[in-house]
């Protein structure tokens, strides 16, 4: 049975253990990042996010965020190296924002937060599919990449011009041949540790593999995140935005960095 949840007062991040107890667990997500007590790891590999054979199938409105949706039957967007061992295979990426643009990251560094927090979804191909995968220790792994308010980002336009086709909750559009490179900064330098998925069902399954370097988005850009509707359409519109989690418990956890 799937029990409703959502980011209002009465269904929102404070309710969640209610019907998700692990969200009271002991590697819950998102995190406050203090690079200052961030470990370096000379062990870690460099980052490798091989896209360039990617293929986007749609992009979704699911009520949470918009979700763009890759072609994961074979090996076409891959993740190696990093804190990860293996391969791990994009499912999709979506977004978390704020009602206004001092908000809306789920990680924050040294409290810090971004207007917007992008997540690129990856699982580990031991397992048969994402669905396998998701509820797996070592399932999955999250790439996140900050966007910081400065200048138009042309590249994240062409995700933002097909909202008004999947403006409510539900609605789907066909999206092909998007590169997801293109959303990278130019350092792959990173920030790790285990953690979870940051909406329920909040298992915790995640390496999480958070990025230095974010990319830039504009305060109009921002707004077109805002056109984005929680509801299906018919319903009382309401605005898709505070659609994150704020940072959970360290609980003794380690965060390494990939850099000095
Ligand atoms: N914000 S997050 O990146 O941690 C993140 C990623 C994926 C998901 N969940 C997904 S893609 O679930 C798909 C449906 C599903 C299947 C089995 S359990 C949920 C939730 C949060
Ligand atoms: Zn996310």
């Amino acid at each position: 049975m799937s029990h409703h949840w959502g980011y209002g007062t009465n269904d929102g991040p404070a309710k969640w253990a209610d019907h998700f107890p692990i969200a009271n667990g002991p590697r819950q997500s998102p995190i406050n990042i203090v690079p200052s007590q961030a470990q370096f790891d000379s062990s870690l590999k460099p980052l490798k996010l091989q896209y360039d054979a990617s293929t986007s199938k749609d992009i979704l409105n699911n009520g949470h965020s918009f979700q763009v949706n890759f072609l994961d039957e074979k090996d076409n967007a891959i993740l190696i190296g990093g804190p990860i061992t293996g391969t791990y295979r994009l499912k999709q990426f979506h977004c978390h924002w704020g009602a206004s643009d001092d908000k809306g990251s789920e990680h924050t560094v040294d409290g810090v937060r971004y207007p917007c927090e992008l997540h690129l979804v990856h699982w580990n191909t031991k397992y048969e599919n994402f669905n396998e995968a998701v509820s797996k220790p070592d399932g999955l792994a999250v790439v996140g990449v900050f966007l910081k308010l400065g200048s138009a980002n042309p590249r994240l336009q062409k995700v933002l011009d097909t909202f008004d086709a999947i403006k409510a909750k539900g609605q789907q559009t066909t999206f092909l041949n998007f590169d997801p490179k293109n959303l990278l900064p130019a350092s792959l330098n990173f920030w790790t540790y285990e953690g979870s998925l940051t909406t329920p069902p909040l298992y915790e399954s995640v390496t999480w593999i958070v990025l230095r370097e974010p990319i830039s988005v504009s305060s109009a850009q921002m707004a077109k995140f805002r056109s984005l509707l929680f509801s299906s359409e018919g319903e009382q519109p309401c605005c898709m935005c505070d659609n994150y989690r704020p940072p959970q418990p360290l609980k003794g956890r380690k965060v390494r960095s990939s850099f000095k």
